[in-house]
């Protein structure tokens, strides 16, 4: 076989998300409240050579919180330092993280709404005062030492702020919401990508990947990547409509961009519970997958994008949601979302 222009076979996959993983806040496409924001107060805390106020990034995955911790950490000029909730699971392995920092670091705790309460504790003086207080020794010879801190950055990412405790939630002086991208916005950060991996990719391909990466990012450079792998299969001299639509047919991703896991969701809805209202535990059970999963992978972009209402007595399909999955619809189903987003 001829080698193909457009293709590298042995650059693997998470050395390509390194290289189309964006570096600047001026690279990174999309979130445009978020980035003029935050870009403010980076200039403010520079300029005042102070270390920036706490960030909560939240917002459903792959939409790029990770991305933007480090963006910030270095457009602010300082170190990084990243873990996450579920892995610090004593308050001295937090405070071994703390006591490490230095002046204006950046620390990066993602998932943190799954931080043990104990660790919790602990951190509310640390974000507040800095200062860390600490019980050394155990029994009668326990004694409790205050230690203190530099003045780090904390940046909290998650996928569920709904399930942050209020005292927690309220530390972070700069709260940033990240929303789905638009197509407009994935086409720009596909054809990024398509360049940065030397992939030539005509308009109406990177528009058709956009289209079918539900609104976002991580999905959009996964599909790059396979489409990429047919293209460099097929011999194809450049990415056309045509071709990436054959390319993510053979994925399972439909004309909306929905994929297997999403038509099955849906349609043990309508096949097993009439369309709905059907409650979160009923589907977890249903589907055989953890109800984390379900609230915060599966049904974001579903409700966001009006195929599922969220009511107090469960889920429902809407008429969108018949329509698609080329079911009859019955008199009752939902016309519109009452509302966008998540509940919490
Ligand atoms: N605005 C953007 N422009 C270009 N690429 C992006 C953007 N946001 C995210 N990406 C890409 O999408 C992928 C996922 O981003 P990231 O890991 O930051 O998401 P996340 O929100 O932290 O996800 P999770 O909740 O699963 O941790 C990365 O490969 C990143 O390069
Ligand atoms: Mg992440």
């Amino acid at each position: 076989m001829t080698a193909s222009p457009i293709r590298d076979p042995d650059v693997r996959d998470d050395e390509l998300d390194a290289s189309i993983r964006p570096k600047t806040l001026a690279d990174f496409t999309g979130q445009k409240q978020a980035r003029e924001n935050l870009a403010v107060f980076i200039q403010a805390a520079r300029a005042r050579g102070e270390a920036l106020d706490h960030v909560l990034l939240a917002g459903p995955p792959g939409l790029g919180k990770t991305t933007l911790a480090q963006i910030v950490a270095r457009e602010l000029g300082v170190g990084f330092r990243a873990t996450s909730g579920p892995v610090i699971a004593k308050a001295g392995d937090l405070a071994a993280l703390l006591t490490n920092l230095e002046e204006r670091d950046v620390l990066f705790i993602d998932e943190i709404h799954r931080l043990n309460p104990a660790v919790e504790e602990i951190l509310y003086p640390a974000m507040e005062d800095f200062q860390l207080d600490l019980i050394i020794g155990e029994g009668p010879a326990a004694r409790s030492v205050r230690i203190d801190l530099s003045k780090f950055t904390l940046i909290g990412a998650t996928t569920r702020a709904g399930l942050l405790t209020t005292p927690l939630r309220d530390r972070f002086g700069i709260p940033v919401r990240l929303n789905f991208y638009t197509v407009e916005e994935l086409e720009l950060i596909v054809a990024r990508g398509a360049r940065v991996l030397g992939l030539p990719m005509a308009a109406e391909g990177a528009r058709e990947i956009a289209r079918r990466a539900r609104g976002t990012p991580r999905i959009a450079g996964r599909l790059l990547r396979r489409v990429r792998d047919f293209a460099s299969v097929s011999g194809e001299p450049e990415v056309t409509r045509a071709s990436a639509d054959r390319a993510l047919r053979l994925l399972d991703v439909d004309d909306l961009g929905l994929d297997a896991m999403d038509r099955r969701y849906l349609s043990a809805i309508a096949e097993n519970y009439g369309g709905g209202p059907v409650g979160v535990e009923t589907m977890a059970a249903a589907l055989s997958e953890p109800r984390d999963a379900i609230e915060e992978i599966i049904e974001p972009y579903l409700l966001q994008q009006g195929f599922l209402q969220r009511t107090p007595r469960g889920r429902v399909l809407t008429q969108r949601a018949y329509r698609h999955l080329g079911l009859a619809t019955p008199p009752n189903a939902a016309q519109m979302p009452l509302f966008e987003g998540e509940e919490d």
